[in-house]
């Protein structure tokens, strides 16, 4: 017998948790699937625990910066209480009665479960059918992308979630892929002592970013003592007990280690979630949306499944809106023209908008300013750990930011200011003539803006 409700959510990571509690608490019934976790990702294998991991891998490398500024210290690391964290603070030992309650306590109606859609506004959830009278929102998200690189499948290969739910840290490690993941993930295990080789097959680490941040971060890495390999791809994948990993590289090489960390990257997975019952490619590589977040007639989507941007700051936003639009209030478009990234590395890399290959990818007449961070004077006075950069990319023509980069200590910080002016398309002249405290990190903008030329 099919259940009647008001909404499906299908998928309760952060987009979908928060579309269903919002819409519970607003008096709809909601009815909220989660095949896993309510939470997603974020909470239990993503944003939390690899930050827990990273706040005590940067703790470790500023004890270390101590010599030859405030004395000495003798630091002797210890994945224990990382471990421990991660289960008693971030995960409650990955388990979410906690987020249940949570949705439930707001009203909403929890099916654990894997959903499909099986016509318009038609979900099943392992036999239980619902009928959906204002529609269905789809926020399933993304899983890891495993390359088909031979031998690779057959191996214990490890994703981010083995990463985070490591008890112990490897005795040496392959990240296969430099993005946030990759360099993120490799700089933590590498301050806690195991010996870590990155494997990036484009020429630059972080390559969404400006490639002066990726050629930074690997130099940062390497005096760290990773070993990184870019513009290399992985030909072969083997793993024995006894010795652990190879992998055979296309220059020739071949690098080892007990584990091996694929992160190259994840994928939308739309087989098996009925889409093509209302109407959507099951092959697409995201489900397209319009500007409130609509994929069809009483069908939404929010999140990573999206593709406008796999972070959580992405959908949530994206669930403001389609909460807005299923509660039948008008409100303007998404807007991804000034989203703003964080690759949580020591020094973070921060940036928003567009890099400058991208800006004149777009036929615009580009100018650009760097200002490096250790000359700054707030650098300088920072000494060790002070490497970093301000980038920042003007759109010649209309006077106004529309690329903006922040590497550094906090640069996820000084980020926000470089985005407030890339959002309201401060013009440049403005941002000239405005007054940049002394002495902070965020002064090397004012430094940048005198060299855009
Ligand atoms: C290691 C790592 C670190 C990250 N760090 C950051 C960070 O610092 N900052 C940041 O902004 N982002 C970060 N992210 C990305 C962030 O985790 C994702 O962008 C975010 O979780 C996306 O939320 P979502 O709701 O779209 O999907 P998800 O969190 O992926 O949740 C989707 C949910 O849908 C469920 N589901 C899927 N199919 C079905 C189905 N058919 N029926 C029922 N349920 C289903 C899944 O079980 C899952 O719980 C990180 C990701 C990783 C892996
Ligand atoms: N701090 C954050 O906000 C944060 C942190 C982690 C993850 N995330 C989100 O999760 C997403 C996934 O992270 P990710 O790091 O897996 O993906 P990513 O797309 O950021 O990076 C994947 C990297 O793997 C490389 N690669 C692809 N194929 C390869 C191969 N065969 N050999 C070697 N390298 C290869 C790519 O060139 C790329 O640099 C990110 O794009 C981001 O949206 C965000």
């Amino acid at each position: 017998m099919t259940q009647h409700t008001d909404v499906v959510v299908i998928g309760m990571g952060p987009g979908g948790e928060h579309v269903a509690g919002r819409l519970a608490e607003a008096g709809l019934h909601v009815t909220g699937v989660e095949a896993e976790l309510v939470g997603g990702e974020c909470p239990y294998w993503g944003c939390v625990p690899s930050k827990m991991m990273i706040r005590a891998g940067n703790l470790i490398a500023e004890a270390r910066r101590i010599p030859g500024i405030a004395g000495s210290a003798d630091v002797v690391p210890d994945w224990q209480p990382v471990a421990d964290r991660i289960r008693d603070e971030a995960t409650d030992d990955w388990n979410d009665q906690v987020a249940v309650d949570r949705f439930t306590g707001k009203g909403g109606h929890f099916v654990r479960g894997r959903a499909r859609l099986t016509g318009p506004r038609q979900v099943s959830v392992d036999g239980e059918e619902f009928t959906a009278r204002r529609g269905v929102v789809l926020a399933t998200g993304t899983r890891p992308q495993i390359l088909p690189i031979p031998g690779l499948d057959a191996t214990p290969y490890w994703t981010n979630r083995d990463a985070v739910s490591a008890k112990e840290p490897p005795a040496s490690l392959i990240v296969l892929g430099g993005g946030s993941i990759g360099v993120e993930l490799a700089q933590v295990f590498a301050r806690f002592g195991t010996r870590v080789t990155v494997v990036e097959v484009l020429d630059h680490l972080v390559p969404a970013e400006e490639p002066e941040a990726g050629d930074l971060l690997t130099e940062v890495l390497r005096a760290e003592d990773v070993q990184v390999h870019t513009g290399v791809r992985a030909e072969q994948v083997d793993h024995s007990p006894a010795s652990g990993f190879s992998v055979r590289l296309s220059d020739g090489g071949t690098v080892t280690a007990e584990r091996l960390l694929v992160a190259t990257g994840r994928r939308v997975d739309l087989s098996g979630l009925g889409v093509e019952h209302a109407g959507l490619d099951p092959m697409a590589r995201a489900v397209a949306v319009n500007g409130q977040l609509r994929a069809g007639d009483g069908l939404w989507a929010v999140g990573d499944v999206t593709g406008k941007g796999a972070f959580t700051h992405v959908a949530m936003y994206q669930a403001e809106i389609a909460i807005r639009d299923i509660l039948g209030t008008p409100g303007p478009d998404a807007d991804y023209g000034a989203l703003p990234k964080v690759t949580f590395a020591d020094p973070e890399i921060g940036s928003v908008g567009l890099t400058e290959a991208q800006a004149r990818d777009k036929g615009l007449r580009v100018r650009t300013g760097t200002a490096p961070l250790p000359y700054s004077a707030r650098g300088w006075i920072h000494k060790a750990g002070n490497q970093g950069l301000i980038k920042l990319v003007e759109d010649a023509d209309r006077g106004v930011l529309v690329g903006a980069t922040s590497m550094g200590p906090a640069g996820g910080e000084v980020l926000y200011g470089l985005a407030v002016a890339v959002q309201a398309e401060v013009p440049v002249s403005r941002l000239r003539h405005m007054i940049y405290a002394y002495p902070t990190f965020h002064r090397a903008v004012e430094d940048a803006l005198a060299k855009l030329g």
